[in-house]
Parts: structure tokens; sequence; C-alpha cells
């Protein structure tokens, strides 16, 4: 075997051996350089500071276009804040057409690579890409069972996406009698779903949850069936099953040829979340999520002329705008009491914005929005944070009017912006997918343009006269009819409305209306959770009653 030789001493420099020791830490320290041939080497110490580092290793194959594979789980895990040590079981020669060979690693060899890796490196979880043969799932198993880790992932990866086969059918019944039963998740697409279980078809939402179930049955503690290639389907489905309750994880379906490594890449990201202590559902949300914001950020790169280009993981590091979206899934039923903030209602009654928030989530608001046109920055952004940290506790969605910046500082689950504003394609292109944005629209026109640029709800209004926004023609149950009746998005109506109109507005029953949004009649008052309490009592009976 290869040995990396010392340097010899008429090259090392001249130090005292301390002095050495500090320029180059164990094991390069000058007492080491030349050991007498007894020596046993010693154990690091671990100092008081040691940090633990989540470690995953993956044993998949390589990909020369590194879009997918060991170079896409590296990548993913390290944009995940995970360590990544990597035993390769394949080199492929690929590129955005396609696969045009494959050479697997002698099975010794791999059998080496695991046990350096797993002997030495404290791996918290495995997970699996690319095992080109029976012998080398059997070799893992057989490691796994002498090293035991946290958890394992597998992805059973036969067929890449480009159609090419990267595990033979030889393997299938390694793969299901072995080395499932020892899983705590299994992620099959739906084609390798298909093959795991007999060439079955496999076209809706309904099959993938027969399949899902069928997997489990052969031992691996979670399943996940990955929708990705599923045709005809405005979002990316995967269905997941932990032997009790199938959930449906549903994704935005970001129009892009770089989806090269989406498998590898969320398997990777589970098996980080895993790795650094998250619960499996947590594990498969956060990687879903980080694969569609991948995506979106890269959807216009351009690296090679095939149909299946690779996309960037390390897209959270060209900007600090490009974070990951929060976890906060829009849901248009959040805008049933939509709370609004005024920092001069709030100063007069004596109270700070965030008691304001807390109060209005105490009564029941079901969103709310921070509109402070007269606070300086520093402490805008000081009251956001707080706030921020009081609605992620209550699982109530906060926005930002107006103010991107700080929304991105204080990670806000979204912005709500005017006609005046910065544009809503424009926002989308600064906050990414996970986020809300909400447009204020009068007329027909302007909501086809918010759902154009990507909005996820209209504000709609003033229904009645207001005193909260000067110059705001009033609106009237008519148009606000016409703006609903024409919206493809959402819709809250907003001007004016308080205890004594709001069933009425409710009442009107108008499509796509989901609930009202109020200032005055919460903030300009003393007590602002009986306010919102009352505001939500009278909205419940207006909505049993339409
Ligand atoms: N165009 C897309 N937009 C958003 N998510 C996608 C897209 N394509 C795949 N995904 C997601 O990527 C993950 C990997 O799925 P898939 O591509 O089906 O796996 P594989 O790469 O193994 O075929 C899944 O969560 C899937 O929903
Ligand atoms: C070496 C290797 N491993 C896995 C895949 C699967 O790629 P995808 O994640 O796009 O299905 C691949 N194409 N190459
Ligand atoms: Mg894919």
């Amino acid at each position: 075997m290869a040995s990396v030789s010392a340097p010899s001493a008429a090259l090392a420099p001249h130090r005292s051996s301390a002095s050495a020791a500090l320029l180059f830490p164990y094991p390069y320290s000058s007492s080491q350089v030349s050991p007498s041939p007894t020596a046993r080497p010693r154990r690091l110490a671990v100092s008081a500071r040691a940090m633990p580092w989540p470690h995953v290793l993956t044993v998949a194959g390589s990909d020369s276009g590194a879009g997918a594979g060991i170079q896409a789980d590296i990548k993913a895990c390290a944009a995940l804040g995970a360590y990544c040590s990597s035993v390769i079981t394949a080199v492929t020669a690929q590129n955005t057409v396609g696969v045009q060979g494959v050479h697997a690693v002698p099975e010794e060899f791999v059998g080496e690579q695991l046990k350096s890796v797993l002997s030495d490196m404290s791996v918290d979880v495995v997970k699996t890409g690319m095992l080109p043969s029976a012998g080398i799932v059997k070799l893992l198993c057989e490691n796994l069972r002498k090293f035991p880790v946290k958890a394992l992932v597998v992805d059973p990866v036969m067929v890449s996406t480009s159609g090419d086969t990267l595990s033979g059918p030889s393997t299938l019944a390694t793969y299901r009698d072995e080395l499932f039963p020892m899983a705590d998740i299994v992620t099959p697409n739906v084609k390798e779903a298909s093959k795991l279980l007999g060439d079955v078809s496999l076209q809706t939402i309904s099959d993938m949850r027969s399949a899902a179930e069928s997997i489990y049955k052969l031992g691996p503690k979670h399943v996940l069936v990955k929708g990705g290639d599923m045709p005809d389907s405005t979002d990316a489905i995967d269905v997941f099953f932990d032997g009790k309750e199938f959930i449906e994880l549903r994704g935005l379906r970001i129009k892009t040829r770089n989806t090269h490594g989406t498998g590898c890449t969320l398997a990777s990201c589970i098996a980080a979340e895993l790795a650094k202590g998250a619960t499996m559902l947590h594990a498969v949300e956060v990687a879903k999520k980080f694969v569609e914001s991948a995506l979106y950020h890269s959807k216009d790169l351009v690296i090679g002329n095939g149909p299946q280009g690779p996309f960037d993981h390390l897209f959270s590091l060209k900007s600090p705008l490009h974070k990951m979206g929060s976890l906060h899934k829009f849901n248009p039923d959040d805008l049933f009491l939509y709370a609004v903030t005024d920092s001069g209602m709030n100063k007069k009654w004596g109270r700070s914005i965030k008691d304001a928030v807390k109060a209005a989530i105490e009564g029941g608001a079901t969103i709310v929005q921070l509109r402070e046109k007269d606070t300086e920055t520093r402490e805008f952004l000081e009251a956001a944070k707080a706030c921020v940290e009081i609605c992620r506790s209550s699982g109530v969605p906060l926005l930002i009017n107006d103010r991107i910046d700080v929304a991105l500082a204080c990670n806000a689950d979204g912005v709500h912006v005017g006609q005046s504003d910065m544009p809503a394609w424009e926002v989308r292109e600064l906050l990414g997918p996970g986020k809300i944005i909400g447009v204020s629209c009068k007329t027909p026109a302007q909501a086809e343009q918010a759902w154009k640029d990507g909005a996820d709800y209209i504000g709609s209004g003033g229904v009645f006269p207001t005193t909260t926004k000067a110059n705001n023609p009033t609106l009237g149950f008519e148009g606000l009819r016409v703006v609903c009746s024409a919206s493809k998005l959402p819709v809250v109506a907003i001007g004016g409305i308080n205890t004594g109109n709001a069933g009425s507005v409710m009442e009107l029953g108008l499509p796509n209306l989901k609930g009202v949004a109020v200032v005055s009649a919460l903030f300009d008052r003393e007590c602002v959770a009986t306010e919102t309490r009352s505001l939500r009592s009278i909205l419940m009976n207006a909505c049993s009653r339409s």
C-alpha cells in the first residue's frame, strides 16, 4: 500500500517543537514526523470546546458531470451544514445528455473504503445511492451490522432520469430482502417503486400510496415515493408513509431543464437533517423545500447541451438574499382574520408592536402584517424579529408591508406590496418560492398581473371608506365583487372593515373571498385581544350563514 513519506530533516524548518506543534497541530507535530517504529499513535485529546459535526456517509456512484451521484450528495450535505464522506461504488461517464459508461469499483475495494470511514470517523447517517451489484449491497449490509449508525437512508437508484440503467435487475432481490429491512427510509421515484413491486403501473397519487404501503411491508420504517417524474402534474407531489399515516407533500413544480440529481439531493438532505437530529417527517419536509428552492434559483442556468442540466446546490452562497424559504406553506384559509398593525395607533394606546401582535394572536388572528410607515428602520427590524418569534411559536404567518429588506432580515414569512411598491415579480425574485407574497389590487387587470407575477393572494379594497389610507377610493361591494370574480388568486377584503360590517362582507359569499383584513377595528381600540375575539366570532357566524 502506498504511504506518504514524512518530510526529511534537511527540508524541515528550524523551529522548536513547541512552536511547530502550534503551527502544525497534531498529527503533524514534530514528534509525529519521525515516529519510532514501536510508537503507537496517540488518541487525539478532545478539547472541552469540541463541537460535534453531523456526519453523513454517502455510498454511491460518481457522476463525471457532477449533477447527481456522490458529487450532488457532497454539495447537498455541505449546503445544509453536514459533513459528507464518500464511498464510491462506481465511476460513471455522464453528462447532460445521459450516461455513456459505467465502471464498477471492485467489491473488495468498496469494502476497504467502508471500513476506513466507518471504523474511524463517527458516521451518524449512511445514505445510499447507486449500488451497482448485489455483492455491493450485501457488503454494505455486513458493514452496517459491524458498524451501526443512527439512521440509514436508502435511495434505490436503478435508472437515471435520462433513462440509463445504473443498477440491474439482479440487485432487486438483495435490496428488498437485505437492505430495506435495515432502512429508516427508502425513497424510490415512481419508476423505481414500480420495478421494486414487479413492474406495477403507477399513474395516480392513489397508486403512489399503494406502492408506499407495499414497500413499507418490505421492512423500512418509512417510505417516500417521489413524484418528480409524474406526468401532467402542476405540483411536484411526493407520498410519505410511516406505517400509519399517508402524507402528501406538495411543492411547486419548477419549470426548468435542470433537474439532474434531484433524487440524490433529496435523499442526502434527508440524511443531513437526520444527522442534525431532526425527526423523519421534518427531515423530509426540509429536503423537499431545499430541492424546490435550489431548482427555482437554478432554473435559467445553462451548462451542457443535453436535455438534463445540473442545478446549483450552493445557491444561497451567491447572494445572501437567496435564503431558503421559510417552511411556512401558504394556506389561503390563513386570510380569514388578517390583522394589519399601525404604529400610530399602537403608540396612542401605549403598547409596543410586539404586544399588539401578541394580543391579536391571542384573540384569534390567522395572519399578521406589520405595516409600519413611520417607524425607524432599526426599531422596526427589532420589533419585526420579536414578532417573527411570537408568530412562529403560534403557527401564524407574519408578513411585512412593503419593506422587502426588513422581511429578509427578520426572515418573515412574506411581504405585502401595493401598486406603487416594488412589482410582485421582482419581490418573488428576491424572496424565492418559499415566501408568501400579497398584492393590493383594485381592478381585474391588477389581479391578473399579480397572478402572472407569482403572488399568492390579493388584498382588495377599500370596501368601505377608511381613514387609515389617504386618497384611497372606495370600491364598495360591487367593486369587490368584480375583482373577486376575476381573480385567479384568493382574496382578502380590506378598507374600513369592523365588527359592525364584517359579517355583511363575508355574507356576500363572493368567489375567492377568504377573509377580511382589519387595522383600526383591532388596533385603535383599548383591548386588541377582545376586539379580535369578537370579530372572529362574527366572521364564523357569517360564514356558517352564507
Ligand atoms: N421540476 C420540479 N420542481 C419541483 N420539485 C421537483 C421537480 N422535479 C423533481 N422534484 C422533486 O425532487 C425530488 C426528487 O424527485 P424525483 O425527481 O422524482 O426523483 P429522482 O431524481 O430519483 O427521479 C422530489 O421531492 C420531487 O418532488
Ligand atoms: C452516479 C449516479 N447516481 C445517481 C444518479 C441518479 O440521478 P437522479 O437523481 O437525477 O435520478 C445518476 N444519474 N448518477
Ligand atoms: Mg429526478
